[in-house]
Order: C-alpha cells, then structure tokens, then sequence
C-alpha cells in the first residue's frame, strides 16, 4: 500500500515533518505559495497540515480530490470552510491546547507593556532621549481585569492575572457558575465588565455573536481610562471606533496581536498614541511550536494511517487504543447501511441504529457515521464517514441512536431499521469472533451470511426445486457461485436466498432470474 502523503503548507517546527515521516507519511513542506499554486498542487495529498496563513477555501476544497484530513497546528480554524470540508467528506482537526498557555502568556504581556508603555519608552530611550517624565504607569496589583470569554487561553489569563492580584471578571455565556468559583473570577454580564473593568483582555473565537463585540457603543460603555488587549481574533474589535477612543484619551491604552485584515500592513491604528501592536504573534514561542506541530502530526497520521480521530471539529473523536476495537463494527455497520440503502426502496426518511450487549459498550457516534456512510451511498459516491451525517441531515432524515444494554441471542448486535411506503425494513448483524462481520437478519427472516464483494438478492416462494433452477440459470451465463446463504419465514413461506457470485450481474441476468417459477423479488448487490 502507498504511503498516504501530506503537504505542510505554512511555517511549521521540523519536528511536524519528522513525525508524519516516522509515522507512516510521505510529507511535502511547501510554505508561502499563492491560492492558484496551492490549488494546483492539492490533488496529490491526502493530508494537508497549516497554521494560519492558508486559507483553506472551497475552490482549494473542490480541486482536493483525494484530501482527507486538514490539520491546523494551532487554534483558530476561521480560515478553513468547515461546513465545506465537511460536505467533501474531510476530516478537520487543530490543537486546542498546545499554544493556550503561550498566548495567554502574551496577553499577560500585554498587559504589562500597556501598564507601563514600555514600548513607547524603549523607542526613545534609545533614541536618546531620556524621556523619564514622560511615561507615568499604572500599577495591576488591586486593578480589574475583564475577561470576555473564559475558555482555555482566558482560564489560564485569569490564573496569571489572580497571581499579579488583580480582581478578576468574566463574561463567557458558556461558563458556569462552579467553573467561575473554581477559576477564582466572578461572572458577569457584558455591560457589567464594560462598566467595572480597568484592563479588557478578549479571548472568544470569532463569530456572529463575537463580530465587533467591541462595537463603538460597546466602546462607549467603557470605563474610562481602560486599557484593552486582543489576542484573539480580529473582527472582535471595531479598529475605526477604538483609534477614536484612544486619541479622545477614553481609552487609555490598546495592545492588539490581531488585526481584521492580515497581515496587517497599514491600519489606520498605526501611530495612534498609546496604541501597540505585535504582528499576530500570540502563539509564536519555541515551546508552543513544537507542541502544536508534534500534536498536529501525530493526529494526522493517526487518522491517516490507523483511522484514529482525535480533536476534530467535524467529526465525533476516536481514540488510537478505540480505533482497532472498533474497525470490524465499523466495518460491519457500513455493509448494513449498505444492504438497506440498496434494498429499501422509495423515499426514506427515518433510519435507527441499535446496539445491543457488547456493542452498546462502545462508541455509537462512529458506529453511526458508519451505517449512514453505507446507507448515503444510495446518493452519493463521495460519501464518508465525515459527510454521511451532513448529508443525512441535507437530506432531511431522521436519524435515531438506540443502544440496550442487554444481550440477546448474540453477544453483539447491529441493527438497521428503515421506515418505507411498505413499513419498517430492518437488518441485524454481529461479529463472530469479535471480528467478522455477518448478517444474521433481513427484513424479520434469519440468515447468516457474509456481505462481501458481488452478491445477488432473491425473495422467492419456498419450494422444492428452486436452488436447482437458479444455479442453472447462473451457470448458463457464465456466473461462478462462491457462496450460498438460505433463510426463510416458514416452510412454504417466503424464503431468501443471498448469492456471493465471482462478478456483476447484469440487467439480463436479473430478468431472466425473475422469470423463474415463484420468484418476487431480485436485486443485485455490491460491497
Ligand atoms: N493570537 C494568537 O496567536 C492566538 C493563539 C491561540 C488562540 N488564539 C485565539 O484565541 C481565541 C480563544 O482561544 P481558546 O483556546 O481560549 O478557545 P476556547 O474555545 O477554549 O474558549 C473560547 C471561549 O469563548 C467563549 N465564548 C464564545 N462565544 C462567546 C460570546 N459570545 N461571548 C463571550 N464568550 C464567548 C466560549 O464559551 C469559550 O469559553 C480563539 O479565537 C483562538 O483562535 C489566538
Ligand atoms: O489560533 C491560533 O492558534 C493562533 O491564532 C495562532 O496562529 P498561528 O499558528 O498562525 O501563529
């Protein structure tokens, strides 16, 4: 088998290339190319790792036909489309914590350079001014910080600032009342933080909700003589509405590491008093580099090489030890999804997945993504694991998750059940050996056979001579039977006969087929 290969496509540690090398990969390091040589070059990869300078658009998406896995080695996936990635069945992933501390520490950074205006000082200073009394600061000790969010990179800024004794609030919607009490910071409304705070430090993504939290009337709302500090993201802040601010003296002070356009080359912010500014470096140090480019590696060619899902933002995760334990239910849970998608007939609109006794054990998200990525198939051919739940839900079907704990007649089960025109359509199959995969019902009727390759469906009346009949008329054309698997209601009932056959079966094949005496029903199958 090929080595699955991966582009790095922004400045990343070495140690990102080493790892995806050692792991399995074959890895192209590529940086600083243009939208055009990007989309050029994607095709050939099925993995593409970056930080924040790739902008991974729905154009790059289109022309990467064999992509599997976008890693960001960092944070913030804004500039990846997400709902498109999804929709093509690729996998998105970052490092949520390995730059948090780092950023935090620069925010804390910040902070202090706003205090003091040490950037301004050093700037003359050496330019041989002496300016001593020039510069008054402020001390943080007693002073309110205002957190506007309180995720990691916040929880750790409060931390650092709870040390230097600030008082510490947060507006985060999201937190709770235990993890204020636990983080040390009291939690407040917007307005309140507005109102109360001597330094604003944002460290919320950036969303519809998030987009100019820092509105001119937010800016208005403030405390005057507040100093403010944006790690985040720009977009957070309104750049035009915080220049006026800080040369009407309302703000005291403003220290951005973000801007709304980046790289940030002439902001109308430039050279505004006591405005400072570092070029998107929040998470640029030596030890949160090699955090997120190991990290990023190693989930990637996880994915990529094991099928281990760990961090990402389209997909349920699966953990390396999981992957292998899971791999033949998944496996199994596909051919389910399968066989229905290609038996149940008309428009379906409901599809339930349970698990009972060993398999309620374990993760169902998979499981499911795994049964729908057999059961879209009916509608796509690019559908995955990744894009069978978006698609399902485009679709507008119902998808339900039942597991019961206890066992029945086997030690696992899957079972698929749709809702048709004719009434619920349901198949069951389990693992023999904890490993192969084996249908053991179709629609009500015990079976046991192992989906596999080109198979043929037959509902037949159950009489004597049949098998005889239908191995003729396959011999005739030529076709090899490889397996033979016989279930039926009652004697004289319906019965089904699944044939593993050496090739297709053509349209010819199947008309001759339900010509014979007692058939009803004929479909061929793929796997
Ligand atoms: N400057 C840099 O180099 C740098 C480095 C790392 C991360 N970041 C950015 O920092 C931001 C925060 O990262 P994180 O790891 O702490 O993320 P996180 O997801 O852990 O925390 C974000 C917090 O924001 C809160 N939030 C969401 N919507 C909100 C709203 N409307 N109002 C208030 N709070 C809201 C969430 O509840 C959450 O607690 C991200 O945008 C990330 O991209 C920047
Ligand atoms: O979201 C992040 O992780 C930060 O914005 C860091 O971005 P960078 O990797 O481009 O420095």
């Amino acid at each position: 088998m090929s080595k699955p290969k991966v582009l790095i496509s922004d400045k990343m540690d070495p140690n990102a290339a080493r790892i995806f090398e050692e792991r399995g990969c074959e890895v192209d390091v590529i940086t600083g190319e243009t939208p055009e040589e990007l989309k050029a070059r994607i095709g050939d990869y099925q993995g593409l790792a970056i930080r924040s300078s790739t902008t991974v658009t729905p154009e790059i998406l289109d022309a990467a036909t064999n992509l599997k896995v976008i890693g960001r080695a960092g944070i913030g996936v804004d500039n990846v489309d997400i709902p498109y990635a999804s929709g093509k069945g690729v996998v998105v992933m970052n490092t949520p914590f390995g730059n948090s501390i780092t950023t935090a520490e620069h925010a804390i950074a910040l902070i202090m350079a706003l205090a003091r205006q040490i950037p301004a000082a050093n700037e003359q200073t050496q330019a041989g001014e002496w300016p001593k009394s020039a510069f008054m600061g402020v001390e943080v000790t007693g002073k309110v910080l205002g957190l506007i969010g309180a995720g990691n990179i916040g929880s750790i800024v409060a931390s650092r600032a709870l040390g230097l004794r600030m008082k510490v609030i947060a507006y985060d919607p999201f937190l709770t009342a235990e993890r204020a009490v636990e983080l040390g910071v009291e939690k407040v409304e917007l307005d309140a933080l507005l109102e109360r705070a001597d330094f604003i430090s944002l460290h919320t993504p950036l969303t519809e909700e998030t987009r100019n939290i820092l509105s001119r009337e937010n800016l208005a709302k403030t405390k005057p003589g507040v100093r403010i500090v944006n790690c985040a993201r720009g977009g957070l802040i309104d750049e035009e509405a915080l220049k006026e601010s800080l040369e009407s003296g309302h703000v005291a002070g403003a220290a951005l590491d973000v801007f709304a356009k980046e790289p940030a080359k002439d902001s109308p912010l430039f050279g505004t008093k006591n405005f400072i500014c570092t070029p998107h470096l929040g998470a640029s140090t030596t030890e949160a580099q090699v955090n997120v480019a190991l990290q990023v590696a190693e989930q990637m060619s996880d994915y990529l090489v094991n099928g281990g899902v760990t961090n990402a933002l389209n997909m349920p995760s699966l953990s390396a030890e999981e992957a292998p334990k899971l791999a033949p239910y998944m496996g199994l849970a596909e051919k389910l999804g399968s066989l229905v998608g290609q038996l149940a007939h008309g428009n379906l609109t409901k599809i339930s997945i349970e698990r009972s006794g060993a398999a309620a054990e374990l993760n169902g998200k998979p499981i499911t993504g795994a049964v729908l990525s057999g059961f879209m198939r009916r509608y796509s051919d690019t559908v995955n694991m990744v894009n069978a739940p978006y698609l399902a839900k485009e679709r507008g079907l119902d998808v339900r998750e039942i597991r019961h704990d206890r066992e029945g007649v086997y030690h696992t089960l899957i079972r698929v059940t749709v809702d048709t025109e004719q009434g619920q359509r349901s198949v069951a199959g389990t693992l023999f050996g904890n490993e192969a995969p084996r249908l053991v019902d179709i629609f009500g009727i015990g079976i046991e056979a192992d989906l596999k390759g080109h198979m043929l469906y037959i509902v037949n009346e159950d009489a004597p001579g049949f098998i005889g009949r239908i191995g003729t008329l396959l011999g005739e054309n030529g076709i090899n039977i490889g397996n033979f698997n016989l279930g039926r209601h009652k004697e004289g009932g319906d019965a089904v006969l699944l044939l593993s056959v050496d090739q297709p079966i053509d349209a010819d094949v199947v008309k001759q087929a339900c010509g014979l005496e007692g058939v009803k029903v004929v479909t061929p199958l793929s796997f």
